[in-house]
């Protein structure tokens, strides 16, 4: 039987931190991974193949099947609500989800227009609270919204919190912590338990022992 894994590894931000954890769990990753512009990399001395995706389209290939692992960011996942098993926190990547808005801003309309790259997420959440909001789908620079009168509220990534305050916005409420997970296929974990199994169980010594010394 073929038991090539191919993993979904999201580019960008995530990339990096999650290309070092691998190396460290010993998967001997090549130098293309630091300089290529290829979107597949095959380490056939592994038996893996990396299929390089835009990290909000991680868990899409994964729920198809086409890959049989992937990392995604635990924003990425509440946002799309794919039918993949989440199976370990990579602990990488850190970062919040929230609310934010100008300062003192009370005279507020009854359905207040949230701008947000994750619709789904703004909408869970203030149907959770009882708050009927219109929401705005944005991709990017969320920031501008409230200032140019798009928007009301915000909800979207916060790090540093540099974005928010050099843009005089303020924090509201904080949504949900947010670190990358390790996802797997459900038909790709029944067939290559062992395998998946394995590399889960390198990632979680890995994860934890970091864990310990922080
Ligand atoms: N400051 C941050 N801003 C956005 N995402 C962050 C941040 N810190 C960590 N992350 C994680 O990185 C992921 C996004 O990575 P990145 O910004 O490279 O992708 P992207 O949103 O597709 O970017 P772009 O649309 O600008 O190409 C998020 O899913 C999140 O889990
Ligand atoms: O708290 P901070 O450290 O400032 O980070 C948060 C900012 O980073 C992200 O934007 P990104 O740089 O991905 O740009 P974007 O506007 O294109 O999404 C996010 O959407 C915030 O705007």
């Amino acid at each position: 039987m073929n038991t090539t894994l191919t993993m979904a590894m999201p580019k960008g931000r995530i990339f990096e931190e999650a290309v070092d954890l691998l190396k460290q769990a010993g998967y001997p990753l090549p130098p293309e991974f630091d300089e290529s512009r290829k979107l597949i990399i095959d380490v056939p001395e592994a038996e893996l193949r990396f299929i390089l995706a835009k990290p909000m389209d991680v868990p899409t290939y994964v729920e198809h099947g086409v890959a049989d692992i992937g990392i995604a960011g635990k924003d990425v996942m509440l946002e799309e609500e794919r039918d993949v098993y989440e199976v370990l926190d990579l602990n990488i990547s850190a970062c919040y989800l929230a609310v934010a808005g100008l300062p003192g801003g009370n005279h507020e309309r009854i359905a207040p227009k949230i701008a947000s790259k994750y619709p789904n997420v703004a909408a869970h959440y203030f149907r959770e609270q009882g708050q009927q909001v219109e929401v705005i789908k944005l991709n990017g620079s969320i920031e501008l919204a409230p200032l140019i009168g798009l928007a009301d509220h915000i909800v979207d990534i916060v790090s540093t919190g540099r974005t928010l305050k050099e843009n005089g916005l303020v924090e509201l409420e904080r949504i949900a912590d947010i670190t990358s997970r390790l996802i797997v296929n459900p038909a790709s974990y029944r067939l290559h338990a062992v395998r998946i199994n394995e590399m889960v169980e390198r990632l979680r010594t890995l994860v934890e022992s970091k864990g310990e010394k922080a």
